[in-house]
């Protein structure tokens, strides 16, 4: 592993590091915050899964988690949303290819030489940061934004028990059923649709997967909610499977990280009860 950089903030440091990874055969680049804490103490983890056209650096930049996460005492670690590079395959738009990993292991040509997100977060990153890190990996929450967020809410619910609490800010929750996650789905995993049901959170919970501790920031005037978004379809599938779920609507609110800074520290508090208790 090679440190890009560590910058101070709020009592802490905030790192970039690169490594070679296995899962997706490129360097990979992840962001983390790790506040001030005693010799010897591990720290508990909040992930954060980025949205389509990010990197590590969009939420570290612009997410303002930093001061919540030193006055709580939590790690906070952004990976990149994609594999990137000269011989990585792409595309021309911005919600396919690089930068818009969505979270999946791609079975298909061209993309499943690299596109294996899944594994990267699911596995190889949680593995590296465990050794090099001084985090308790007993103690991990979970959250995202947008297609980050639909990658959060399908970890967790595909990993039950993994992590203490889940979130996600204005999170794709059904890719089966909106054009992001049909164009993605269907160019990473091929047109067998029940292939993609592991990469939806709806179609998860239809299948019995629960979560005991998850909430959902959404704001009402996101421009992506009704036609990519349907956070009425997370509402619905959490009420048939009883399975609580705390969906807090923002009026006013849009899906930038104006909306994310505002709510930031109190959605850090809120895993941070779970983290700690
Ligand atoms: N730029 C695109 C829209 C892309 C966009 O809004 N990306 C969001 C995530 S959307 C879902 O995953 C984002 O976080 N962008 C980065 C940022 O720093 O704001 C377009 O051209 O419409």
């Amino acid at each position: 592993m090679q440190q890009v950089s560590t910058t101070r903030s709020f009592g802490g440091e905030q790192q970039v590091w690169r490594h070679d990874s296995a899962a997706t055969g490129t360097p990979m680049t992840f962001a983390i915050y790790i506040p001030d804490h005693e010799a010897g103490a591990k720290l508990p983890v909040l992930w954060w899964l980025s949205g389509l056209t990010c990197t590590h650096e969009n939420a570290m930049t612009k997410g303002h988690y930093q001061q919540a996460c030193a006055e709580h005492g939590i790690a906070f670690i952004c990976p990149d949303t994609s594999p990137r590079g000269e011989d990585v395959p792409d595309d021309e738009t911005y919600d396919f290819g690089q930068g818009a990993g969505f979270y999946v292991n791609a079975t298909q040509d061209p993309w499943a030489k690299h596109f294996h997100m899944r594994r990267y977060v699911e596995e190889e990153l949680p593995a590296l940061v465990a050794e090099h890190f001084p985090l308790d990996m007993e103690r991990q929450a979970i959250t995202g934004h947008s297609m980050g967020g639909h990658g959060a809410l399908t970890v967790s619910l595909r990993n039950q028990g993994r992590f203490r609490s889940t979130g996600a800010f204005s999170p794709i929750v059904s890719p089966l059923n909106c054009p992001w996650g049909e164009k993605a789905l269907g160019g990473y995993l091929g047109d067998d649709r029940s292939a993609w049901r592991e990469y939806d959170a709806c179609a998860l919970i239809e299948e019995g997967a629960r979560l005991d501790h998850l909430r959902v920031e959404q704001g009402m005037a996101d421009d992506f909610l009704v036609e990519q978004l349907k956070t009425h379809l997370l509402a619905e599938a959490c009420e048939k499977a009883g399975m609580e779920a705390d969906i807090r609507l923002h009026d006013g609110y849009d899906h930038s990280f104006f909306f994310i800074s505002t709510f930031i520290a109190d959605h850090i508090a809120w895993h941070a009860e779970h983290l700690k208790a």
